[in-house]
């Protein structure tokens, strides 16, 4: 499973590059709005940390399919053309990612809560799905079941679509669809740091160091004892 972060503040995604093994970046209008300037100017930044084979995700704003299309053009001029384009998967939708699909642009359908919806999309030949899990679970469905599924649907009809799970507010969820060896899962930071937070962890560490310590002396270390 690739682990991606599904966020737009530069110097965090640095954070998260230099301390986890993470695999791109995916934002939203949401995320990008939270930069509070032009999300180009946001974007070019990322993808120029990121270099440009990094994995970048980005969504268009319009409803109709005609400049949903548009859009996808002008992202991917401005942010290159492996840039992947989210698009959401209404019936507009449904019929830009067909069309873009065909021509070879990489499709991210996205702001799927049910199956279908990435059934159809799939089919329509994006290259990632993302069901939003705690959103589902909010809704008092089970956004873990509904990613499981979406993978199964994919592999037993031979659809070449990977699910890219997103909105996880916990490890849990993230655990079970790794377990179950999705495409992909897009975290906040903060999720992400909590995949590995655990105060039993540092108290192991904590009692080794003064193990060592009280045979060597404080501050020694295996360079300067
Ligand atoms: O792009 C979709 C987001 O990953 C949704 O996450 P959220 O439910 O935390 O806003």
């Amino acid at each position: 499973m690739k682990l991606i972060v599904d966020y737009a503040n530069l110097e965090k995604i640095k954070e998260m590059y230099m301390y986890y093994p993470v695999d791109g970046v995916t934002t939203n209008p949401s995320i990008l709005a939270k930069e509070k300037r032009n999300p180009y100017e946001v974007l070019k930044e990322i993808r120029e940390f990121i270099s440009k084979d990094g994995e970048l995700h980005v969504q268009v704003i319009s409803k109709d399919a005609e400049n949903m299309i548009k859009e996808a053009y002008k992202i991917r001029e401005e942010l290159g053309d492996n840039t992947y384009i989210k698009i959401p998967v209404t019936k507009e939708g449904l019929k830009a990612i067909k069309i873009l699909a065909h021509d070879g642009v990489n499709i991210t359908a996205t702001a799927i809560y049910t199956q279908m919806q990435a059934y159809l999309a799939g089919k329509a030949g994006a290259k990632y799905a993302a069901p939003y899990v705690n959103r589902i679970d909010n809704l008092g469905s089970n956004g873990v079941k509904v990613a499981k599924d979406i993978h199964d649907i994919y592999v037993k009809n031979n659809i070449d679509t990977q699910v890219l799970a997103a909105s996880f507010k916990n490890s849990q969820q993230v655990l079970e669809l790794a377990k179950y060896g999705i495409g992909a899962a897009t975290v906040s930071p903060d999720v992400i740091d909590g995949l590995i937070k655990l105060d039993a962890v540092e108290c192991a560490v904590d009692a080794f160091i003064r193990d060592f310590e009280g045979v060597c002396g404080q501050d020694k270390t295996m360079i300067n004892i």
